[in-house]
């Protein structure tokens, strides 16, 4: 059977990345994302960005929408403290597979609890299912329509604390204009845009950072 796209990046990473060393396994997924096949994967340009934030914040408790391949989940998990814990939602069973073998091969299994299914449904379970009070740090990178709904349930579940950051892939290409108004013109966050590029290509995107103010 012909395989797919996550498989061949999975192919690339086990060829090509050194086991336990997760910046090679990034290394690897930009080299083979730019020079073969295009995939959406946060980049190694907006990637950066990820880092900083991450690595000032240095959060506890994240939570990533949206796994794809592990691409993000590998540079987030590599950044955090010895007990933070990742919970990152995917809801293609085909990207969740790669995803753990990617993440496996970083040697990151421990500090990430891959999750399948739709963040509509999981997002109201977070506490009883994984004893989590709020989130220090959400990565949204997925449907780009699920941004603002999601966004508001989680307000609902008190998953947000007083300090919480919001960080929103894509909100430029493919863009996700409803919950850029909403996080720009809400008086419970304090936003600000990371003007960036659209993964491996020249076309403007960027990441926008919002603290949710309680
Ligand atoms: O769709 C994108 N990403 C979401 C994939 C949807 C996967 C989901 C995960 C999940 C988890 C929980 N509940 C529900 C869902 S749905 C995406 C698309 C592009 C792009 C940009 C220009 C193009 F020409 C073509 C594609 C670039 C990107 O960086 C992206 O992130
Ligand atoms: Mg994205």
């Amino acid at each position: 059977t012909w395989s797919t796209r996550p498989q061949r990046i999975l192919r690339a990473v086990q060829q090509s990345a050194t086991r336990g060393d997760p910046r090679s396994v990034v290394r690897a997924i930009d080299q083979f994302c730019r020079h073969k096949e295009w995939a959406m994967n946060v980049g190694d340009e907006k990637g950066c960005i990820l880092d900083s934030v991450v690595s000032e914040l240095n959060p506890s408790t994240v939570l990533e929408l949206g796994t794809y391949c592990g691409y993000s989940t590998v540079r987030i998990a590599s950044l955090l403290p010895p007990h933070a814990k990742l919970i990152t939602l995917e809801f293609n069973p085909d990207f969740a597979a790669v995803a753990r073998q990617v993440i496996a091969w970083a040697g990151l299994q421990g500090k990430v609890q891959l999750v399948e299914g739709a963040s509509g449904d999981w997002i109201p379970k977070m506490k009883e299912q994984f004893g989590v009070k709020t989130f220090d740090l959400v990565f949204l990178d997925h449907w780009k329509d699920r941004y603002l709904p999601d966004t508001k349930l989680m307000e609902e579940c008190g998953l947000l604390r007083k300090g919480s950051i919001l960080l929103a892939d894509n909100v430029i290409c493919p863009g996700t204009p409803d919950y850029l108004e909403y996080v720009r013109n809400s008086p419970r966050y304090k936003s600000q845009y990371f003007k960036s590029h659209l993964e491996y290509t020249k076309a403007e995107d960027g990441l926008e950072k919002s603290v949710f103010l309680g």
